[in-house]
């Protein structure tokens, strides 16, 4: 997959006719230059010099001219002298976001699923600094940690932590469209009630002043026993969303008791009983909102816990015998933790899929079946079921009814749209000339971060290479880093000592960086919704944010989706777009590489129970059939012209034609390869 997408990028056939124009102030030698650059073999992408020891902070930002151009001196590879004091190499080897440390867990903390005491009576430990407990019935809330929470909340100034911006306030505006039957009110601050006065201590330690709209409804609508999808912008606090809720309950209702049939496993094979389940797909976003519930969790007798792939297994089985109430976890680890036996999901009352439409894409759908279908889960019904994601075509909404049980649907702002505190642009930029236009933008650019996506593993480390060897201080993040330097890269982008990242679609999901600037699109992806959460990176919590996208006559299946989402979000439209949409609409469209997109249909993403079961229809040329009717439950299975009959107003999407469309290659479970 990974070599067909490449090369696909590489060989992209231009159709003749005008060219739209391109950036005219690029010197033409400059252009040859870069060009022949763009095929060269890429440097050695190694980036693992030993670690330094912990170095002090670097400035955020620190982007500008005079701080990156003409460093001669720089080497990355070398790990010579990068322009940021606490440099490369002196950059701290923190594990991300203090996962483990912290202070959050400790030998005398230790609270065994299975000494049963917690449930009315008993207690079983807890109650370290930082932490409570459950006895007799009554919540124990446990005492101060200022280190921990100095670790976990910041400083009100501290530049690591996302800060509201100046159109936070605008949030209230966005309209939000709730359906379902008894929909119950939303909550207009954060107070009690009905919030738990101990949850609320912790809101405030984050310096929340009110909730955001999605949670101003998924705070009631969970309290009051409902499932939920809900379909929010990017950055506007998704994540508070489903853990307030599922807090306030853990905080007032205490911990389930632990099942008999369960109960063995005295001594060293502890097997553990949490009661909220989060699922994500990527390593470093179950890690951020690991981060989130420890925050909210603070004092309280819940011990999150988080598993994932590509890390050390031993480490991970350890800190669920020190408890493991809430769990967030990537699918392929969890899988494999549950067949160790280490795992039980059969207290199960809370499942929160975030990204849920990615986690039930064609790569994860099978293990998410057989996590919630196949195991011990309680069914539908017995538990509460959460979805979140800023996008929700209708094809997956189908898949996800099988989850769910009587849901609300909840849509705020809208349809699927992109925040307007991101100004987006889009440029025609012929593949050829990409690097010359980036390096033009780079030097431009003020202070901040810039996130620059790619296509494929292999084009990121090209890229981060090459920018570094024009001395900008670049790293990237992808699927074939291995952990510790995916951590790393994140960790020296987000304190600003690397604050140019080019990764692929592996960081275009959830991830919350503060002081991301700037988001270029150095390729499109094949589908418009993978945009969308791309360039969410930025503008987030209020802030504002660029998104800048290369666009090319290869990017025309996603033209008319594209188009569409500007105007939506009150953007400038270039003339270029509606040229090639026409083009397109003439010449039948290629459906872009891989297959075009998701038939995201006209309506995609809002609640697909108010239009009807159809989903899009093969228009627009995309290889294969649309997505169509409900049979979704029949079948079994993508691929090889999903039919279904399409709706007469069916969206412009290819479907899933042939197998992957271009954007849902395998994510790579338990081991398994994916291209990004
Ligand atoms: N009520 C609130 N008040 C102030 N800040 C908030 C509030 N809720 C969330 N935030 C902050 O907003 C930022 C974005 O939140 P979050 O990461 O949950 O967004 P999201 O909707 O999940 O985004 P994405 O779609 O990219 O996953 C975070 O830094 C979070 O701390």
């Amino acid at each position: 997959m990974a070599d067909q997408i490449s090369n696909g990028m590489g060989n992209l056939s231009l159709d003749s006719g005008a060219p739209p124009p391109t950036r005219s102030y690029i010197p033409p030698h400059m252009r040859s230059k870069m060009a022949a650059g763009a095929n060269g073999p890429a440097p050695n992408p190694s980036m693992n010099g030993p670690p330094g020891p912990p170095g002090p902070p670097g400035p955020m930002g620190g982007l500008n001219n005079s701080a990156w151009a003409g460093n001669n001196n720089y080497d990355a590879r070398g790990g010579g002298n990068w322009p940021a004091p606490g440099g490369y190499d002196a950059a701290p080897p923190q594990p991300w976001g203090n996962r483990q440390g912290g202070g959050g867990f400790n030998r005398s903390s230790y609270r065994g699923p299975n000494a049963g005491g917690n449930v009315g009576g008993g207690g079983g430990g807890g109650g370290g600094r930082g932490e409570g407990r459950w006895v007799d019935g009554k919540h124990i809330i446990g005492a101060p940690d200022p280190r921990l929470e100095r670790d976990l909340f910041g400083t009100a100034d501290d530049p690591s932590k996302q800060h509201t911006g100046i159109n936070f306030e605008k949030y209230d505006d966005i309209p939000v469209t709730p359906s379902g039957h008894d929909v119950p009110e939303p909550v207009l601050t954060f107070s009690n009630p009905p919030l738990d006065p101990h949850l609320l201590s912790n809101i405030e330690l984050a310096r929340y002043k009110i909730p955001t709209p999605v949670q101003k409804y998924s705070i009631p609508i969970v309290i009051n026993g409902r499932d939920l999808m809900a379909c929010a912008q990017t950055g506007s606090g998704k994540t508070g969303g489903f853990l307030f809720p599922i807090l306030h309950q853990s905080f007032t209702q205490g911990p389930s008791p632990v099942p008999v049939q369960g109960g063995g496993g005295y001594g060293r094979q502890r097997k553990a009983y949490p009661t909220a389940l989060i699922l994500a797909p990527t390593r470093e976003l179950v890690s951020q909102i690991y981060d989130e519930a420890r925050k909210f969790a603070y004092r309280s007798w819940v011990r999150p816990c988080v598993v994932y792939g590509g890390a050390d297994i031993g480490s991970q089985l350890r800190q669920i015998e020190r408890g493991c109430d809430l769990l967030v976890a990537t699918p392929g680890r969890l899988v494999d933790l549950i067949e160790r036996g280490r795992i039980s999901l059969c207290n199960i009352k809370y499942l929160v899929l975030d990204e849920a439409d990615r986690m039930l894409d064609m790569g994860f759908e099978p293990q998410i079946r057989r996590i919630v279908q196949g195991e011990d889960m309680p069914p539908t019904g017995q538990r509460q079921t959460l979805m979140f994601s800023a996008t929700f075509p209708r094809d997956i909404q189908m898949l996800a009814q099988d989850f769910l049980n009587d849901y609300v649907f909840l849509s705020v702002g809208r349809v699927g749209s992109t925040s307007e505190n991101i100004t987006q642009k889009v440029e025609y930029v012929e593949d050829i000339d990409k690097r010359s236009v980036l390096l033009d933008i780079l030097h431009t650019h003020g202070a901040g971060l810039t996130l620059i996506f790619v296509e494929t593993k292999r084009m990121a480390d090209s890229l981060s290479d090459f920018l570094i060897n024009q001395n900008f201080p670049a790293t990237s993040i992808h699927g074939d880093r291995t952990q510790r330097e995916r951590e790393r890269a994140l960790e020296l982008f987000r304190n600003g000592k690397c604050p140019i990242l080019v990764a692929t679609a592996v960081a275009a999901r959830g991830l919350d960086i503060p002081n991301v600037t700037h988001v270029i699109n150095y390729d499109l992806p094949t589908d418009i919704d993978d945009y969308v959460h791309r360039i969410g990176r930025t503008g987030r919590a209020g802030n504002t944010g660029i998104a800048t996208a290369f666009f090319n006559r290869g990017n025309r299946g996603v033209v008319r989706e594209l188009i569409d989402l500007l105007k939506e979000a009150n953007q400038e439209v270039p003339g270029f777009l509606e040229t090639i949409a026409r083009e397109s609409s003439f010449g039948g469209g290629r459906g872009g590489r891989g297959g075009g997109g998701r038939g995201r249909g006209r309506g995609g993403n809002t609640d697909f129970r108010k239009y009807g079961g159809g989903g899009g229809g093969g228009g627009g040329g995309g290889f294969g059939g649309g997505f169509g009717g409900p049979q979704h439950n029949s079948g079994g299975g993508f691929g090889g012209g999903y039919g279904g009959a399409p709706p007469p107003s069916s969206g412009y999407g290819g479907g899933y034609g042939g197998g992957y469309g271009g954007s849902y290659g395998n994510p790579g479970g338990a081991g398994g390869q994916s291209w990004w």
